[in-house]
């Protein structure tokens, strides 16, 4: 007998008991009591066939490892996650679970389970986790990497995208790259013969790019000031390094008022370094643009990302909010710290990929010699025509997705995915690393080989999920056309420039470590020699 007629024969059961001891009893206190009773009973049958009716047709959580009350599988996590969730996918499956304090997180690992979460439920998982570390850079959430899908993201994105990476200022920002790579082509040309940083050089020319693109027409000194680059760099790597801390009070918010392992004050210590130069750069403009007749500020023909934000300022968003000053700042701080990490560290990964292979790099110069020239340097109109070099670019960002698992999203609402509940809250790791690597969707995975991408046309975009570096969706990376253009141009004239080599007795080593930005674990250091004939060429 099933719950339903079980309940239903119970409550016929009642039903005769109390017509019979209505004709039975005179006794109306005897009559009260069955008539409780009876409705007390039926109250928990009925909740209990509710409870049955919901477990039998919602369908499970997805499977995961037994972990200890409370804490959860906190003391199993490991630093290199990326590793252990891709061997945790191979024990529980293609989505699997793990609890931490209060926080149910879930691990999606083929690309036909990420298509569901970000292409056919892209609104449901269109949010961010919002780590403690996460609200104390981005102002509470009020950037775009880190805000909820709300009116407030959808409006500063559209001003990022439309400023940062519409073509026609994509263009008008070009002069700033030439001259930029330029200048540290000069510099590698004057340490001919000496060991360099490749991520530390990259992180400077991409840093001085962005910083001319957002606030070239500053006449504030603390912009001015000589050592912005090094803090910057400071910044930039100690905000990656804080963001990739387990804290403890993102999943016991009961203790996020102590802040344990002092991660909110060492994020906000970041912020405030920025903040400053930002609010004093911003103020510097406002004035400034006091002393100058309006049409002239209006019709600007060199505009910057700052006076862009500025004429921005009067547009309302959908629920009718200004753009505020803080949001101006939360811009400026993800076009200064989003970008020059992840470049850098991208350039580091191919130059060390290229150099470890001789025919790859020798057909990557000779590519450079056919389109650029050996009396040439190379130039952004070069780039399109680099096939070869673009599929090293692809090649670098499969077997190195430098965020292994996207900024990870949160469910808005209760879904399924995969034939599994995923609850309303749940951070999502989309393990881009795992899918990149996984010998069903890719032959060799292991193989470093740019060819792989000349012979098939996968994008980079996020509209194949078996390769899908910039993440995918609405929250696809808001700087990819600037990125892949930051990328080949210096990787171009790094290797067209100079040949490469190791210092003595050091060996070619790709291994990686875990983090947001995931890290070559031993720094590329290489020494450069001349190669273009004519030495007037570097001036
Ligand atoms: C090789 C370099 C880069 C890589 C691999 C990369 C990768 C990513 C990834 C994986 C995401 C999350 C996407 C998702 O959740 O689906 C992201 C978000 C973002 N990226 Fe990039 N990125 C790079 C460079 C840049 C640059 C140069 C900028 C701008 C200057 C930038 C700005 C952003 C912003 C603003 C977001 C947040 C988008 C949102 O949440 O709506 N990134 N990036």
């Amino acid at each position: 007998m099933d719950l339903l007629t079980f309940h239903h024969h119970i409550m016929k059961q009642l039903n005769n008991l109390v017509s019979w001891l209505w004709q039975e009893s005179t006794n109306s206190g005897l009559y009260v009591l069955v008539v409780t009773i009876s409705l007390l009973v039926s109250a928990i049958l009925w909740y209990k066939l509710r409870v049955s009716h919901y477990t039998n047709d919602a369908p499970p959580l997805p499977p995961g490892p037994r972990s200890f009350p409370i804490i959860g599988y906190l003391p199993f996590l490991t630093p290199e996650l990326h590793t252990q969730f891709t061997n945790m996918a191979h024990t529980y499956g293609p989505i699997f679970k793990f609890k931490v304090g209060s926080k149910l997180h879930v691990v999606i690992n083929t690309p036909e389970l990420a298509k569901v979460v970000v292409r056919d439920q892209d609104e449901v998982f269109s949010n961010r986790d919002q780590p403690i570390a996460a609200l104390s850079i981005s102002y509470g959430g009020q950037d775009i990497i880190f805000s909820k899908n709300n009116a407030n993201w959808r409006k500063l994105r559209k001003i990022f995208v439309h400023e940062i990476q519409s073509g026609m200022n994509l263009k008008a920002s070009a002069s700033f790259r030439r001259d930029e790579v330029r200048k540290t082509i000069k510099n590698v040309f004057g340490n001919v013969g000496t060991a360099i940083d490749i991520r530390e050089m990259a992180f400077d020319t991409e840093a001085n790019v962005i910083t001319r693109m957002i606030w070239e027409n500053t006449t504030d000194y603390k912009a001015k000031k000589t050592n912005l680059g090094g803090e910057i760099y400071t910044v930039a790597s100690n905000i990656v390094k804080i963001l990739g801390r387990v804290n403890l009070s993102d999943f016991f918010p009961s203790l996020a008022r102590f802040d344990l392992q002092g991660v909110e004050r060492d994020m906000k210590m970041q912020l405030n370094k920025l903040d400053e130069i930002f609010t004093s750069i911003i103020e510097d403009r406002m004035e400034s643009n006091l002393k100058r007749p309006q049409h002239e500020v209006e019709h600007d023909g060199n505009k910057d990302f700052v006076q862009m934000l500025l004429d921005h300022r009067d547009e309302k968003d959908a629920s009718g909010t200004l753009l505020s000053m803080t949001q101006m700042k939360a811009l400026l701080m993800n076009a200064l710290t989003a970008g020059t990490d992840t470049t850098a560290t991208t350039v580091e990964f191919a130059m060390a990929a290229i150099m470890q292979d001789d025919n790859i790099m020798k057909r990557v110069q000779e590519e450079l010699v056919e389109i650029v020239g050996l009396n040439n340097m190379v130039e952004e109109s070069h780039l399109p025509n680099l096939r070869y070099l673009h599929a090293t670019f692809k090649e670098t960002l499969r077997l190195y997705p430098i965020v292994p698992f996207l900024v990870p999203r949160s469910s808005s609402k209760a879904c399924t995915v995969g034939g599994y509940t995923i609850p309303k809250g749940c951070t999502i790791f989309l393990n881009v690393w795992s899918i990149h690597r996984d010998p069903r969707y890719w032959d060799n995975p292991l193989e470093f080989n740019p060819q792989r991408f000349l012979a098939n046309e996968l994008d980079h975009k996020g509209n194949n999920l078996r390769f899908f570096p910039f993440g995918s969706g609405r929250r696809l990376c808001a700087g990819v056309a600037l990125a892949e253009k930051m990328v080949m141009h210096i990787l171009a004239s790094l290797l067209h420039s100079f040949d490469w080599s190791l210092p003595n007795g050091k060996e070619h080593d790709l291994s990686e470590t875990f983090g947001i930005v995931l890290k070559k674990r031993k720094r590329l250091v290489a020494i450069p020699y001349q190669r273009l004939p004519d030495a007037g060429l570097y001036m």
